[in-house]
């Protein structure tokens, strides 16, 4: 019989689970590693080269020097482990040669590229998520757990007041809508980043089996939809349901109309107002609005 310790667990137990301990504790590597890969644009140049490269071809495909190659292979190869390339030819590698390895895409790295299709590339919502600006609170979640343990005791300063309803808050000072809204460069990135993410998800709504829920209404009201990518593409595949867009003014001040009249645009407070319409869309906002995180 397995020995156990005063915990309980046998030895086998903490053994395995010290090394699931260690891969929660360095989940970031893989997050990072993924972000640099998508900087770099390491699926569209695996893409570029019919869907297979070495080191070699990333590095001249990336336009990287050769002193490069060490690094590059550290990325990938955190990368394979964590299944966004796969990883495959001969695995055998030398300090001064170039490794024979190939990489090629997987399901999960295919939706990095951007080959010109409607449905575009997920890259700018995957840098979202890996972004600085939505990382630091996630880096500071122990100083908002423990800020309103400070409260009242004259030590919180700036932004690090116990008042901080989400961890965005206390490291950016307000919330994300109000953060977005003031900083144009950011709320740029948040929207082209979102648009994305629509893009690829109305391309599968509307192709696939659920597309069956547009059938047989008139109207729709895309509530806190953003530029009005998801009511844009229902507009373009359903032509008999009118749509019309509600986000914040100052998402909706900043949208490029393209004039075309494919939907109506409505600046407001979905609080306060929605417009009526037989079916409501609504895309990631409970999500976005309740964490705001
Ligand atoms: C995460 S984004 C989602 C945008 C769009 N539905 C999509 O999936 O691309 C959330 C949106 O909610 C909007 N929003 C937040 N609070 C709102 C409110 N009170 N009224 C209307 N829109 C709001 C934001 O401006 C933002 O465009």
């Amino acid at each position: 019989m397995a020995q156990r310790d005063g915990t309980g667990f046998s030895c086998a137990e903490l053994l395995q689970a010290s090394v699931e301990l260690r891969h929660h504790a360095l989940a970031y590597v893989k997050s990072m590693a993924l972000r640099c890969a998508v900087e770099l644009g390491v699926a569209d140049a695996i893409h570029r080269r019919g869907g297979a490269a070495s080191l070699d071809d990333l590095l001249a495909e990336l336009s990287l020097d050769a002193s490069r190659l060490p690094c590059l292979r550290a990325v990938m190869r955190a990368l394979a482990a964590a299944g966004v390339f796969a990883e495959g030819g001969s695995l055998r590698c030398t300090d001064t040669s170039a490794c024979d390895v190939e990489y090629r895409l997987t399901a999960v790295s295919s939706l990095l590229v951007d080959d010109g299709s409607d449905r575009g590339s997920l890259a700018p919502a995957t840098l979202l998520f890996v972004a600085p600006p939505f990382v630091t609170p996630v880096v500071n979640l122990t100083e908002w757990v423990l800020a309103g343990a400070g409260a009242g005791d004259g030590n919180s300063s700036g932004n690090s007041g116990a008042a901080a309803a989400t961890a965005f808050e206390m490291a950016h000072g307000g919330d994300i809508w109000g953060v977005l809204g003031r900083d144009a460069a950011l709320g740029g990135f948040f929207n082209d980043a979102l648009a994305s993410d629509t893009r690829f998800v109305m391309d599968m709504a509307i192709r696939g089996s659920a597309a069956k829920v547009f059938e047989g209404i008139l109207s729709l009201v895309d509530v806190a939809g953003g530029a009005g990518t998801a009511a844009r593409a229902v507009a373009a595949a359903f032509r008999g349901v009118r749509c019309t867009v509600l986000d914040l003014p100052q998402v909706i001040d900043a949208v490029a109309d393209p004039g075309d009249g494919l939907v109506e645009y409505v600046a407001g407070d979905m609080m306060e107002f929605i417009p009526p319409a037989d079916a409501v869309l609504l895309k990631t906002v409970s999500y976005a609005t309740e964490c705001a995180a």
